[in-house]
């Protein structure tokens, strides 16, 4: 009987633990997205990312100006053209968070047992008796009782650099609190966060929509993770402010689910957002501890079944100072990988850690690992019969194209897209090979001028477990027709060939259009 969990098909061989790994010519199906900071934002750390295999670049604006991103942005194109890997842009959003501004940027000490007062007073210097909150509402929403936590910004999870409190007692606008941990505070932002408690506060700020209409739009962001999503209004507002602008309106949000509000609006956040992260730092605060794995395993799940992206937050935080991961963090890398997760996200470990090349190259190992007892035979057969019939025309097409590839042992699909939704809808099926989207231009105006879409859709894959994107030349007109068709597909083998993906008498499935009808065909390569 097969097994129907989602770890292999075949009890393992425990001796074969020991063999060691051959090396995958195109790094792990699953996508890492790395936070650049002031550990990872020159030339030749950024190149040495890439190398490592980091796909996707975040750029998190609670922290750091225009400028700073600005220079790390610059650093990222020239890395990207030195490698000639790509790489794509992810601008997250400060939204509704609660600040500490540590102003004079020294240590603070909190001791346990003793009691620190929050304030809404901006004037206030953060010490150990007071910390000034960027929310002159807090009083008013917090009760006795509650937990409110304070760490880091990008906090580690560590108690010795973040700290829990509890409110003791609501003093007019101040919130008296009992320190519960021992802990030292360092660096000039601190990120508060009230447990389970909602915050007033708009998801896209007036910060925000400013500097996406000004940075975002300069460097055309893949992008937008917004922070705090509680409703799909919330998506539904980013997007229609994306739609004014420019080339944005191409620019994907992924809604990031960081408190209990988010999680009771999953399924309405899910349907409208291109995808979904699963931000479990601010997450794992709002929720018990015994509750995060399920949180985990039932979002993943709907994300897989909607064909959406999903990313995994916080994995190994213990790799900012160390160059090693726990045992568990190394654990549940791979378990989110099982669990079916498009992508893992590094914070603190790429953006202010000791190794952040090295994070990155474990993280992909790890993920590669899991990659190759991942049972794709009973998630295909789980999602084909989830989506039901009948089937659309694309969507028969897509997973005919991943049964075709499984049944054959194809080393690559290649499938041909200009929107990049033959591609998804590929990936939503998890095919143990990669695929190979070769995304096809398409000429636009907007009454003023001409331009080329593609550039957007072939980044975007980059977040996509097992989608490794090409853009075609521009000159290949978008209608397919046979001679094209050939032509481009000749060019994408190639590259696939240079990638050491594709090999002589390889056999490989492809996905396009033939005159009006979607096909899906198996060619096998000759000797060359
Ligand atoms: N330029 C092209 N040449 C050949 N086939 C294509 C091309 N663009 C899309 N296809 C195929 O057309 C079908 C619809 O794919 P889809 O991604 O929805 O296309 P589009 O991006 O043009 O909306 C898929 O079978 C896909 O492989
Ligand atoms: C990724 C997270 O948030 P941030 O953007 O603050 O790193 C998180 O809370 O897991
Ligand atoms: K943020
Ligand atoms: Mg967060």
């Amino acid at each position: 009987m097969q097994a129907s969990h989602l770890l292999l098909e075949e009890p393992i061989r425990l001796a074969s633990i020991l063999e060691s790994s051959t090396p995958n010519p195109f790094s792990s199906m699953t996508k890492i997205i790395g936070t650049l900071g002031p550990s990872s934002r020159d030339v030749e750390t950024i190149e040495k990312l890439l190398h490592a295999g980091m796909s996707v670049a975040r750029f998190d604006f609670s922290w750091g100006d225009i400028d700073f991103h600005q220079e790390t942005l610059d650093n990222l194109k020239k890395a990207v053209k030195n490698t000639r890997k790509l790489c794509a842009v992810m601008f997250d959003t400060v939204g509704p968070e609660l600040q500490i501004i540590n102003k004079s940027e020294g240590p603070i000490q909190l001791t346990a047992e003793e009691f620190v007062v929050l304030t809404p007073d901006a004037t206030q210097v953060a010490s150990s008796s007071v910390l000034p909150v960027n929310y002159p509402e807090l009083a008013s929403v917090v009760k006795p009782n509650d937990t409110i936590f304070v760490g880091q910004y990008l906090f580690t999870g560590s108690e010795s650099t973040s700290v829990w409190l509890e409110v003791v007692e609501v003093q007019g606008t101040n919130v008296k609190c009992i320190v519960k941990n021992s802990a030292t505070l360092t660096g000039v932002l601190f990120t508060a966060h009230a447990a389970g408690v909602p915050v007033g506060l708009p998801t896209l700020s007036d910060f925000d929509k400013e500097t996406i209409a000004k940075w975002g739009v300069r460097n055309s962001i893949d992008f937008i993770s917004l922070s705090y999503t509680r409703h799909a209004e919330d998506v539904r507002q980013a997007r229609a402010h994306l739609t004014k602008l420019g080339d944005l309106y191409q620019t994907q949000i992924f809604a990031k689910i960081e408190n209990v509000e988010g999680l009771k609006h999953f399924d309405e956040i899910l349907k409208e957002a291109d995808g979904i992260i699963l931000s479990r730092g601010n997450l794992g605060i709002d929720l018990p501890p015994e509750k995060v794995f399920l949180f985990q395993k039932a979002a993943l799940h709907k994300c897989s079944m909607a064909g959406k992206p999903a990313i995994v937050t916080r994995v190994v935080d213990s790799m900012t100072d160390t160059p090693r991961p726990t045992r568990a963090e190394a654990t549940d890398v791979a378990n989110a990988v099982l669990d079916g997760a498009d992508g893992i996200l590094l914070g603190a470990e790429t953006l202010r850690g000791l190794y952040p090349v090295e994070t990155i190259t474990i993280v992909q190992k790890i993920c590669a690992e899991a990659e190759k007892v991942f049972n794709q035979a009973v998630f295909f057969k789980k999602t084909v019969k989830a989506v039901g019939e009948p089937m659309a025309h694309l969507e028969s097409i897509a997973s005919s194209a991943v049964r075709a590839g499984t049944k054959v042992r194809a080393s690559v699909i290649v499938v041909f897209t200009s929107s990049g939704r033959a591609a998804r809808l590929i990936a939503k099926y998890k095919p143990s090979m990669p695929v190979l989207v070769v995304v096809i231009p398409k000429l636009t105006t907007n009454h003023l001028r001409w331009s080329f879409t593609g550039a957007f859709q072939a980044r975007q894959c980059l977040a996509v477990r097992g989608l490794f994107p090409m853009l075609a030349d521009p000159r290949h007109p978008a209608e397919s027709s046979t001679s094209t068709n050939e032509s481009i597909l000749k060019v994408a083998l190639d590259h696939g060939k240079a990638a050491g993906i594709i090999k002589a008498h390889d056999r490989i499935v492809v996905c396009q259009k033939v005159g009006d009808s979607s096909v899906v065909k198996i060619i096998e390569l000759d000797a060359y």
